[in-house]
């Protein structure tokens, strides 16, 4: 972290940062935790061209869950760009293992944001999932908008990166009907948008908090899948969000449907160890 960027940090804090500790974890951007006399503070930068947006749609996510009282995240004390590198600051969240009580909790508060609905799928906003633009063109029809906004571009990213042939990208159509069909009667919701146990931290006084997030009002099935995905919530998460609103079997069985979207994803950002899964979901389906 330059001296340029942490003078800024120490000005927008009030406070002068007396230690800078970089942070493991982060897949995308740098982690540090800035100590000034009395308290330390969470900053993340990158300096990838578009990082002040990605920061900007990151802090609006942030702040849109605050401001639903459902569960909480870290307070955003700033963002921005000093020189090429973007910056967002935050409150340090002392995290700690979640024992199963702070599961119930998890559970619980995440099935209360669930609660807080629109009358359409997407966001005021385009925002971004991992590094990669998510698109929330509003629509009213929840499978057009999985299609259109979620699926679609991935696909055409694979293909552009070679990582899919074109013949193993689905026609847009096909996908509308299969997915017109199996993705009915479902509320929006509004979601995290990026659930993995990466993204959630339990503080020490067993307070849940969300990170991360790429919010839109969508399908709560959608986060649901994206926890089965990598795994990291307890049976105990499930039940207390369950007990809230119930998911029957059959809709676990579409777990994978959701769960290509982060994998395309992945495998645009990370490669080709997730083609196989990739692969399979989409002959499952189309
Ligand atoms: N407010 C916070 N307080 C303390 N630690 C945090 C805070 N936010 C994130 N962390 C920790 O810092 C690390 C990186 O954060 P984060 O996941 O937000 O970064 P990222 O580069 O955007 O990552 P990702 O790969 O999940 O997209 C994580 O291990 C997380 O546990």
């Amino acid at each position: 972290m330059t001296d340029i960027l942490i003078a800024h940090l120490s000005a927008l804090l009030g406070a002068p940062i007396k230690n800078v500790f970089p942070l493991s974890g982060g897949d995308i951007s740098q982690a540090y935790c800035l100590q000034t006399d009395t308290e330390r503070f969470f900053c993340k930068t990158n300096n990838a061209g578009n990082a002040a947006t990605m920061f900007a749609t990151e802090k609006t996510g942030l702040e849109t869950i605050r401001a639903t009282s459902t569960i909480k995240v870290p307070r955003v004390y700033g963002n921005g760009k000093i020189d090429a590198t973007g910056f967002l600051l935050l409150e340090f969240i002392e995290a700690q293992r979640p024992n199963h009580q702070d599961f119930e909790r998890l559970g619980d508060e995440l099935a209360q944001l669930h609660k807080v609905s629109a009358d359409y799928f997407g966001w005021e906003n385009d925002n971004f999932i991992g590094s990669l633009p998510q698109s929330n063109t509003k629509n009213t029809a929840w499978s057009n908008f999985f299609v259109k906004e979620r699926l679609w571009p991935q696909f055409i990213r694979a293909q552009e990166n070679r990582l899919l042939t074109h013949s193993e990208v689905p026609s847009l159509n096909a996908m509308l009907h299969i997915c017109a069909l199996l993705l009915q009667d479902i509320n929006p919701s509004l979601l995290h948008g990026d659930l993995w146990s990466g993204n959630y931290l339990i503080s020490s006084n067993g307070t849940p908090y969300l990170i991360d997030p790429a919010v839109y009002f969508g399908d709560a099935k959608v986060d649901m899948a994206m926890t089965r995905l990598f795994g990291g919530f307890s049976p105990e998460f499930y039940r207390a969000y369950e007990a809230h609103i119930p998911t029957n079997k059959w809709e676990q069985g579409y777990d994978d449907l959701y769960q290509l979207y982060y994998l395309l994803v992945h495998l645009n950002l990370f490669g080709r160890s997730y083609y196989p899964t990739v692969k399979k979901i989409v002959e499952r389906y189309f």
